[in-house]
């Protein structure tokens, strides 16, 4: 007879008597009953020749995924979902690759070092369910490990720690990226699973691809690369490792390509944080220790997001009556009824205690008026660098013609380089230009076509400067003509 044989007849001898016992606890009095459960599970622990682990996917008030829970579940997928009967598939990478994991109840046997474990896929559902509080997030999941008692020192220690280690390295060799997002406070419920959602991150924007001034572009390399080796070096000088990125330049100049870039050159996962959705300060902050290590935490047009922009100039600006600007008033109370994060709360997200928690991160500002936020907000130590995204100058648009063309020299790059220098236009602008719109079009007429359009958003640029003069000198006129009618 095998150990599981045993093993199954031990669980149903104990279950048998679980059973008769539950039925006679009832005639006798609370005390005793309660005196006698206590020593018959003493009997049972002494008796049963086996000992049992648990791995709980959260434990106790902690917001995380057990880090030994997500270790199991890789291990098991990978070496156990040969055997088990029962399993749950997850479909990745837009369809084409399927992950199979244990499903609930489900058993399987591993072996090590000549001894079996028995591991069981197991979930508790809170006593006092409402049928219609119930939701699938209050459930707990955990695993069980099982073996024989003989072997305690093996399994508690090599054993537990070889499947931490074997989840692990296959974590880094199957890591998936995901792109987060938060969804609003209200919809928070059930176990803390529901702060962000995901899709898999497959943005094909490298360090290669981007445009940009091919100096300013390595310098951002390197410093991403030596952030991500410098762990050791952050614990020496007592600062916790991470580092903040102000992007800021005009709409369509890369902001978004770059952050693709760092997240695909470093392997880190992206938290797309929407402010606009976190109801206040502490919810920010149970996001935040949601966030996983080796992650990017990006605040799109954070001028946009919340009413932080230069909170200390705004108090003078407070002074001066919002109702000669009916507009700026709605929109200043739309924002202060989105949310009641405040710029502390954002400063601590940034670098308070709590943000500590997790390690190896960037933090990313985005914003296309880098002029209006609050200068505590930016300030080096928060934002350590900042990066301007600017206009297509002649080395971004090489870039984008080898990208898009594959175009290294051509005789029209020697107008194309003094019209960019000329007028300003979106790198995003001109690669809508060198994109092909027809199997007919080639590499020629898509430069003719970037020059016509170069040509157009100069004659813009000139009249609109007229315009502006000829405004300015109205003005100019007004203003006389009102001090000539004063002094009448
Ligand atoms: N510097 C760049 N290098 C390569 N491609 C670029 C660059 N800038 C813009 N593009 C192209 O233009 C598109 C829009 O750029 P992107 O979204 O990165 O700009 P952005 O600055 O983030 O704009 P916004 O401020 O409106 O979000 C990209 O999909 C990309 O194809």
């Amino acid at each position: 007879m095998t150990v599981g044989d045993h093993m199954t007849q031990l669980g149903s001898v104990m279950a048998s008597a679980m059973f008769i016992w539950a039925i006679f606890k009832q005639w006798f009095p609370e005390d005793l009953g309660n005196h006698i459960e206590k020593y018959f599970q003493r009997l049972v622990t002494y008796f049963y020749p086996y000992i049992t682990i648990t791995f709980h996917e959260y434990q106790g008030d902690e917001f995380e995924r057990s880090q030994a829970y997500m270790a199991i579940e890789r291990y098991l997928s990978t070496n156990s979902s040969n055997c088990a009967k029962r399993l749950k598939a997850n479909v990745i990478k837009d369809c084409k690759s399927v992950v199979l994991s244990m499903d609930d109840y489900e058993e399987v046997i591993d072996e090590f070092k000549g001894i079996k474990m028995w591991w069981t896929s197991t979930k508790s559902i809170p006593q006092q369910r409402a049928i219609f509080s119930y939701h699938a997030d209050d459930e707990k999941r955990y695993y069980k490990l099982t073996s024989h008692r003989k072997h305690r020192d093996i399994v508690v220690g090599d054993y537990v720690q070889h499947v931490l280690d074997e989840g692990n390295a296959i974590a880094t060799k199957t890591r998936q990226r995901k792109l987060y997002t938060n969804s609003k406070s209200e919809n928070w419920y059930g176990n803390k699973r529901t702060m962000w959602s995901h899709i898999m991150f497959e943005h094909p924007s490298t360090f290669d691809t981007l445009a940009m001034d091919p100096n300013k572009k390595k310098e951002i390399l390197n410093d991403l690369l030596t952030f991500s080796k410098s762990k050791d070096y952050y614990k020496k000088v007592g600062k916790s490792w991470k580092r903040g990125y102000l992007l800021y330049g005009p709409p369509g100049t890369g902001k978004s390509s770059m952050i693709a870039a760092m997240a695909n050159l470093l392997d880190y996962d992206i938290y797309d944080l929407e402010l606009t959705s976190v109801n206040d300060n502490t919810d920010l902050r149970k996001l935040l220790i949601d966030t996983s290590s080796k992650s990017i935490i990006v605040i799109e047009d954070i001028d946009c997001s919340l009413d932080l922009t230069g909170q200390r100039k705004k108090k003078k600006e407070d002074k001066k009556p919002d109702q000669k600007d009916p507009i700026r008033k709605k929109e200043k109370d739309k924002n202060k009824k989105k949310t009641e994060v405040t710029l502390s709360g954002l400063l601590n997200f940034i670098d308070g205690l709590w943000s500590a928690c997790g390690s190896e991160r960037l933090i990313i500002f985005t914003t296309n008026h880098v002029e209006k936020l609050d200068p505590a907000l930016i300030r080096r130590g928060r934002m350590d660098k900042h990066i301007e995204m600017s206009y297509c100058c002649f080395q971004t648009f090489k870039v984008l013609a080898k990208n898009y063309l594959d175009l290294e020299s051509h005789d029209l790059f020697a107008t194309i380089d003094r019209m960019l220098g000329e007028t300003k236009m979106t790198p995003a602008d001109v690669a809508e230009c060198l994109m092909p719109k027809s199997a007919e079009e080639d590499a020629e007429s898509c430069l003719n076509e970037l020059i016509k359009s170069l040509e157009n958003a100069k004659e813009e640029a000139r009249l609109k400067v007229v315009e502006s003069e000829d405004n300015g000198g109205q003005k100019v006129q007004e203003c006389d003509g009102s001090s000539d009618s004063e002094d009448d």
